[in-house]
């Protein structure tokens, strides 16, 4: 297909995201009128992402891929995935429009919903998405939540040898930190991150300014310490999470006993979500940008690849902490303020 690119909708670590048109619209019936097409000059995130979305086929709550190419733009080759358009952007950017406030309990029910069934399908065709978070949900004007951004998903068979990060830190699950587990039990811990993220409008882990980000692991790896859970959330909301932040991914719930849990499972009144989605809707959408640099500490830029990594098998958390943090402080202040390390 042919397809001239538009304005640029939003920023991803390594990636470009802009509208897409088909230009010949007479001969491109199987495709909308308008798209989105994430662009990168490196090839290995977007034929993942390719190859992933492939695997999964369609469902609802997931992205759909209509296909990839390569251009050569301003002398640069780039490698382009042409995505179904959100036209409301991402939960991260709608929650921004909120200043601070999260979205009301029904609307994070129904969100939370969503994402557990495009993540059960993720999980039943044997892979992991790795990188869950508010800015790779999407909203679509008909009101459907899908999940997106598939260049870090692998599959659940991976070996899980050396030292890595995938995915952005606030949302790490301690088996991830600890030894390494990207699996589905890792997608749950962040999904819990993502609904109080929703629910509060503040992470779900609080950092203060300053703070090591080597103690940030600790917490999350080896002290008894759980992401915060907000008081004001429903009894249900906090059973919800209680059963996501189990430290032991063999002990915390599945995506599939999670889709039973009452918080998801039954069907709540959308009185307030039109109301607030309204107000989101009013406010102009701005291009969401991530730093260039992962969490501001030069060094990490080395981990970008995981082919250039010299995996050695490290045994201990504390050994394999050692061997990923540099002595820089990070901002912690936001979790835009982190970016995904491939
Ligand atoms: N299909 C889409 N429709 C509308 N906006 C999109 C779409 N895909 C991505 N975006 C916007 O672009 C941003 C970056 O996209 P994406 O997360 O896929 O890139 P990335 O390079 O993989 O990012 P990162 O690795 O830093 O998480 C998203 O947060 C979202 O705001």
């Amino acid at each position: 297909m042919e397809w001239v690119r538009g304005e640029t909708i939003g920023y991803g670590t390594f990636s470009t995201v802009s509208l897409a048109t088909p230009s010949n619209i007479k001969g491109s019936g199987e495709y909308p009128s308008l798209m989105a097409v994430k662009s990168s000059n490196s090839y290995g995130g977007i034929a993942n992402e390719k190859s992933v979305l492939d695997s999964l086929g369609d469902c609802p709550e997931i992205v759909r891929c209509f296909g990839e190419d390569q251009t050569v733009e301003k002398g640069e080759k780039l490698h382009n995935l042409l995505l179904e358009y959100a036209s409301r952007g991402s939960l991260a950017s709608q929650l921004k429009k909120l200043n601070g406030e999260g979205l009301p309990e029904t609307t994070v029910r129904r969100h939370t919903g969503s994402v557990l069934r495009g993540l059960r399908r993720i999980h039943s065709k044997g892979f992991a998405h790795c990188d869950i978070k508010l800015e790779n949900i999407l909203l679509f004007g008909d009101g459907a939540v899908k999940i997106a951004d598939f260049g870090l998903a692998r599959e659940l068979t991976a070996s899980k040898e050396g030292v890595e990060i995938r995915g952005t830190p606030l949302y790490m699950a301690p088996e991830s930190v600890n030894y390494n587990e990207y699996g589905a039990a890792a997608d749950v811990w962040a999904l819990g991150c993502a609904v109080v993220e929703m629910f509060s409008g503040e992470t779900a882990w609080s950092v203060e300014e300053g703070s090591h980000f080597m103690s940030f692991l600790l917490r999350i790896g080896v002290g008894e310490e759980l992401p915060r859970v907000p008081e004001e959330l429903s009894e249900e909301g906090k059973d919800f999470l209680s059963k996501c932040f189990v430290k032991d991914p063999e002990k915390r719930w599945t995506v599939e006993m999670l889709l039973n849990h009452p918080f998801v499972a039954v069907d709540c009144e959308d009185d307030d979500y039109d109301q607030r989605d309204e107000l989101c809707l009013k406010g102009k959408d701005k291009v969401s940008k991530s730093p260039r640099c992962p969490f501001g500490f030069p060094d990490w830029e080395s981990m970008s690849s995981e082919s250039e990594i010299q995996y050695q098998p490290l045994d201990s958390p504390v050994e394999r902490f050692a061997s990923l943090v540099s002595e820089s402080i990070p901002n912690w202040s936001v979790s835009e303020g982190w970016v995904t390390v491939r």
